[in-house]
Formats: C-alpha cells, sequence, structure tokens
C-alpha cells in the first residue's frame, strides 16, 4: 500500500465546533487513507471533539465530512457510516458486572449482529483477536486496566467495521501491554481506516503511516511520520547550560541540555525526533518544556 498514491477514504472540510466561547474545532479540514493516522495534540487541543463528530456522536456546528463515502448529514448516511464504524471512546462506558463476551455481545446486538449464533462467533473472533479468550466469561470489575482496554477495542472491531476511531487507547498501559496494543492496532490497520488520537509519539512513530497535529482546534501538521520528523533537521541541539533562545529545552540523563528551535552558530546539532517535530509543529503552543 503506498499512502501517497491510496484514494482518500476519508475528506474533512472546515470541521467546526464551539462550546460556549470556546473554539474545540476551528475549521479542520483533513484526508484520511487506509491505515493508521495518528492524531496528536496537547491537552484540550480538541482531539476528542474531533472523533467525537467523525464518529457521528455529535454533529459540527458547520463543515463537512464524508467517511467511507458516506455524508452523516443525512440520516440514510448517518446509519450506513454508523454500520461501518467502530468506536473505542475516551472513556468506554463498561457495565462493571457484565463478562466481557457479554459487554462485547451487547455491543454486537446494537450493530444490528441480529443471528444469535453468528453474532456469538464474531464475538469470540474478536475476543480472541485481542488474546482474551482466556477471560471471555470473568467480569469487567474483576479484569485488569489494560485487559478492559482490550475489551473496548473488541467492541470496536466487532462486525469488522471500515473505519476505526481510537480514542487514546494506550493511556495508562504498561510498555509491555502498550507493545501488544500497537501490534492490534498495526493488524486492524491493514485495509481499514483508523484515525488513532494518543499523547505517545512512540505510538506514532511505531505504527502510524499518516500523523495530523491539531492544536487550538486546528490543523497544524498533516504528513508522514518522517516529514515531521524531517521539520525538526536542523534545529535541535545539545548545550552544557540551558539556552535562552530555545523553543523548548530540557534538561537530559547525561546533563546537557537538549534544545529545540533555532540553534545559535556552530551549535552541535543532534539526530531529531518525532517528538521534536511535533514539539515544532505546535510553534510555542504548548511547547514551553522547561525542567
Ligand atoms: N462538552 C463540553 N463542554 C464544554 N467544553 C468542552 C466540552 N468538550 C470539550 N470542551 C472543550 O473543548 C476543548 C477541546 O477539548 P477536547 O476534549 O476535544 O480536547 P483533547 O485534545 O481531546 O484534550 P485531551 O488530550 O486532554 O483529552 C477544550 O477546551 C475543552 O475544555
Amino acid at each position: 500500500m503506498d499512502p501517497l498514491t491510496e484514494p482518500s477514504t476519508l475528506r474533512a472540510d472546515g470541521l467546526a465546533l464551539r462550546f460556549g466561547g470556546t473554539r474545540a474545532l476551528d475549521g479542520v479540514s483533513l484526508r484520511l487513507t487506509r491505515g493508521v493516522t495518528g492524531l496528536l495534540g496537547p491537552n484540550g487541543a480538541g482531539k476528542t471533539t474531533l472523533l467525537r463528530v467523525l464518529a457521528t456522536a455529535v454533529p459540527a456546528d458547520d463543515g463537512r465530512f464524508t467517511a467511507l463515502g458516506h455524508d452523516p448529514r443525512t440520516a440514510a448516511g448517518r446509519l450506513a457510516l454508523r454500520r461501518e464504524l467502530g468506536y473505542l471512546p475516551q472513556t468506554p462506558g463498561f457495565h462493571p458486572d457484565f463478562t466481557a463476551f457479554e459487554f462485547v455481545d451487547y455491543v454486537a446486538i446494537l450493530k444490528e449482529l441480529t443471528d444469535r449464533g453468528a453474532r456469538h462467533r464474531e464475538v469470540r473472533r474478536v475476543l480472541d483477536a485481542v488474546d482474551l479468550s482466556d477471560v471471555r466469561g470473568k467480569r469487567l470489575k474483576r479484569l485488569s486496566g489494560g485487559m478492559r482496554q482490550r475489551v473496548a477495542l473488541a467492541a470496536a472491531l466487532v462486525g469488522d467495521p471500515g473505519f476505526l476511531v481510537l480514542d487514546e487507547p494506550t493511556v495508562g498501559l504498561d510498555p509491555e501491554q502498550r507493545m501488544r496494543f500497537r501490534d492490534l492496532i498495526a493488524q486492524a490497520g491493514e485495509g481499514r481506516t483508523v484515525l488513532l488520537s494518543t499523547h505517545q509519539t512512540e505510538d506514532v512513530a511505531m505504527l502510524c503511516h499518516r500523523v495530523v497535529v491539531l492544536a487550538g482546534g486546528r490543523v497544524r501538521f498533516e504528513g508522514t511520520p518522517a516529514e515531521l520528523t524531517a521539520r525538526a533537521a536542523g534545529r535541535v541541539w545539545s548545550s552544557a547550560e540551558r539556552a535562552p533562545g530555545a523553543l523548548a529545552g530540557w534538561r537530559t540523563g547525561m546533563g546537557t541540555f537538549r534544545n529545540i528551535g533555532a540553534p545559535p552558530a556552530g551549535a552541535d546539532l543532534l539526530e531529531p525526533t518525532l517528538e521534536d517535530g511535533y514539539l515544532l509543529a505546535l510553534d510555542g503552543e504548548s511547547a514551553e518544556v522547561t525542567a
């Protein structure tokens, strides 16, 4: 799959949504293709709001989008899109006394899988896909946080949706669980359009083919992870003292400072990371990292 020649599966133009005086989305336009796109942004950037709009949980005040060819502004378009949608919200509404199987089965019923036998096979399939077959009879309140996240992912995968919206699915997971989750998301991204909101730049570097940076309700960057990293080329340097002109800078474990911004002449340049490119894309918005 070549991301440059892949056709757009989602097109959003000028999406806007206000909460009182807050412009949570302030004219968001973007294109998604099949594969996993990472959505990065500081707290309050509008990520959850954007995902809720794209998951048809809330309508935008202005702008429009189509996903998998469906336009959710009509009731028929909304229904068609919801039938092809898997949504893992930031705080999944679990009933703690449901077992893992019952919860996913309940979601499958909501997704109109009416044939009981076929539905139960599908529930077993997705629980198996997230490696939870052994605990499918356990109540959710007895599962660890990481297991509950996997139950939520299984619920999002029910019915093999073509469009997956995942809101910070790796939050609260330990590094080993996060690695397993990345693998599951990468598998889910094969042939599907996946939009993954995260604060983890490593998640994006390791599994996304595209990345969108959102801040203040606006898209600050849209491109490949390599392009975001390349933005920081020649703009990351090391110094013995805190560099007053740096956009962001912090003391490393080695005792030296790692600085981002316009380097002074003769600076000792460092290899940039995706996180450096991300902080530069925010252009100072939330990039005052001082330690
Ligand atoms: N239901 C709501 N009522 C009022 N304000 C809201 C509501 N939902 C979001 N907001 C505001 O809209 C802005 C965007 O919030 P949103 O939750 O989309 O950001 P986010 O990027 O997901 O943040 P985080 O990374 O902290 O989850 C914030 O200023 C938030 O306070």
